[in-house]
């Protein structure tokens, strides 16, 4: 069988420190990587390699079979990448950012946006400037994305960060959902993340350390 996404003997090195290296796994359909490892250990920098936001590495990585460099554009289209901050932007409004975020050529409509933010407890809140609203409502924003997204594969840095007990229910309740569907994650997360242990593999980076 050709797994979804196959990573292979991956080296990450910043400012001379090696981070890891010797990093393999692979992802099928259906599955939820969790990945874990101390402050610095380059949870974050694997993420935004595996996000094709930098180039800076060594090894292989193949989404279905291919090596991504060869498939670029498709692997693209098919990843929805949430990074450590809520990357959305204050003057606008929830409804404008997740209008940009998602970019207006999918033309979303205003009811699929309104339930999005419905979804994420922001019903209210839709016509407010983003810089108005709290660290936790503004990470909302950005986890909205999840509901609008087709993606196949969603890399999500942090996404429980300043998120309420009530919200992290829900994002964990979305995520064992969607694996169900077929959707393949990649997480990095320090919270004890309850779901289904049939969905999750785990990658611990301190065993690709010096
Ligand atoms: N572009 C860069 N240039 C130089 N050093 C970098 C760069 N990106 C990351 N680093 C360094 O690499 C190390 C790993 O960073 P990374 O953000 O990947 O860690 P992390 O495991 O996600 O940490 P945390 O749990 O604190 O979020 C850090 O020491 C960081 O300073």
């Amino acid at each position: 069988m050709t797994e979804f996404l196959s990573v292979n003997q991956l080296v990450c090195e910043r400012d001379e420190r090696l981070l890891f290296h010797g990093l393999s796994f692979t992802l099928n359909s259906g599955e939820i990587l969790q990945v874990t490892g101390a402050n610095g250990s380059g949870k974050t920098s694997l993420l935004r390699i595996l996000a094709t936001l930098t180039e800076d590495y060594e090894g292989e990585i193949k989404f279905a079979g291919e090596l991504i460099q060869r498939v670029l554009p498709e692997y693209r289209q098919q990843q929805l990448y949430l990074g450590h901050s809520p990357g959305i932007k204050g003057p606008l409004t929830p409804i404008e950012n997740l209008r940009w975020l998602q970019g207006w050529y999918q033309s979303l409509s205003e009811q699929a946006i309104e339930n999005a933010l419905t979804a994420v407890d922001l019903y209210g809140y839709e016509d407010v400037p983003c810089y108005s609203l709290s660290a936790g409502q503004q990470r909302r924003v950005a986890l909205a994305q999840l509901y609008l997204s087709h993606q196949a594969l969603w890399i999500l840095d942090e996404p429980f960060t300043a998120i309420d007990q009530n919200g992290v229910h829900h994002l964990e309740a979305l995520l064992a959902e969607q694996a169900s569907q077929g959707r393949s994650i990649i997480l990095t997360t320090h919270h004890q993340l309850n779901v289904p242990d049939g969905f999750i593999k785990k990658l611990d980076i301190a065993d690709y350390g010096e």
